[in-house]
Order: structure tokens, then sequence, then C-alpha cells
């Protein structure tokens, strides 16, 4: 494999490695994730997802092409809905309250995290968006898509599997990888190591944030 995305990948290769193995990863999968620490986890990720869809806007407003604004809107369209009522089911079984699902304190994870995505959506660099969401995107597929391996029980652990490994998310995260690919050729080399600096520093973000679940 050559291009862009996956020489980044491996240049992170160490967190992206241990992002996979997380114990949370383990758990998940085990179905024995006790509920304090999914509930913590699901209520610091919801407030992930609210700066990150903020980031596929601004990945669709600098996109230079017609068809990638639908691709990248086609995905919106899937996180705000199937995603967000996996989070709004979670909360009703788990019994969290508004107050927590809307303004939870924040994690200090969470927030520098938060402040990346910020970062990647100010500069108004396609690449740079497209750097963040390669690796959100696709640190989950590599962690979720094991073929073989045994669902949980528990629909909040096991919906938190497969909407992270499907058809539709498979694609997704090749066209990203394809994506970031076409368009570092297209760049000056000050440009790619903007987004580089990018995708390493949301690669050590995701590490912290699962960390984060057992501080
Ligand atoms: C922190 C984090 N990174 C990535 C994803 C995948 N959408 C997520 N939900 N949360």
């Amino acid at each position: 494999m050559t291009g862009f995305a996956h020489t980044l990948r491996a240049e992170c290769a160490a967190d992206w490695q241990a992002c996979c193995q997380h114990r949370f990863v383990d758990e998940l999968f085990a179905g024995s994730l006790d509920d304090a620490h999914l509930r913590q986890y699901l209520v610091q990720d919801y407030q992930f997802i609210d700066r990150f869809v903020a980031l596929l806007g601004a990945a669709i407003a600098s996109a230079d092409q017609f068809a990638a604004r639908v691709t990248l809107a086609q995905f919106a369209a899937m996180i705000t809905s199937d995603e967000n009522t996996y989070f709004i089911r979670s909360f009703d079984t788990l019994g969290v309250p508004a107050g927590e699902r809307l303004s939870p304190a924040l994690k200090p994870e969470t927030t520098a995290f938060q402040a990346l995505m910020r970062e990647a959506a100010d500069s108004r660099q396609y690449a740079n968006a497209l750097a963040v969401l390669c690796v959100a995107e696709g640190l989950y597929l590599d962690w979720a898509d094991v073929p073989g391996r045994a669902l949980p029980p528990r629909f909040e652990h096991a919906e938190w599997i497969t909407l992270h490994a499907n058809d539709f998310f498979r694609g997704f995260v090749a066209w990203l990888r394809s994506e970031l690919d076409r368009v570092a050729l297209t760049l000056p080399a000050a440009q790619q190591d903007e987004a580089r600096r990018f995708f390493h520093r949301a690669v050590a973000c995701e590490r912290a944030f699962f960390d984060g679940v057992y501080d």
C-alpha cells in the first residue's frame, strides 16, 4: 500500500496500535465494559461528536469538488441520524440526565480533541480537515472491523462496534484515505506538512481519549 494516508498511519503506528488493542476495545467486544466507564465515554464522546460534525461541515465547505461535498454530506447524514439515535438510546438505558447529555463537565482529553478539530476547521484547508477525519474514522474502522470476532449481547456495546464495521462505513473510510492521497498530491510541501501535523496530533488525541476513560 502506498499514498499519503498510508504513510501517515505508518508514522503513527505505535499510538494507532495502542488504540486498536486498547482495554476499552477489548472490554467492549467482551461485553464486560462496565456501565460507569461506558457512560463516561459516551457522555464525553457526544461532545466530541458535536465538534466532529462541525468539522465535517468545514470539510464540505472547503472541498474542491462537488462530488466530495456529496460524499461528506451523506456521511454527516448518517452521524446525525443512526449514530445520534444510538447515543440517545444508550443515554436512556444508562439513565443519563439531560444536563450530562448536553453540557457535561469536559475532561481535558475531550477539550484537547475539540480544540484540534476547531483548529483544523478554522484553517479552511481541506487537507487539514481530511487528515483529522481520516484518523477519527480510519482508526475506528481498524479496531471495530475484525472479521469473525463475536459481538457482545447488549446493544450499547454491540452497536458501537457495528456502527464502525459495516459496508457504508468501510466505503467512506476507503474514500477518505484516497481523497487525502489525491489532495496531498496537489499541495506544496509546507501544506502537506501542516496536514501531517494534524494527523499526528489527532492520533495522540485518540489514544488519550481512550486512556481517559479509565482515569
Ligand atoms: C474520540 C472519537 N474518535 C472517533 C470516533 C469515530 N466516529 C468517535 N466517535 N470518537
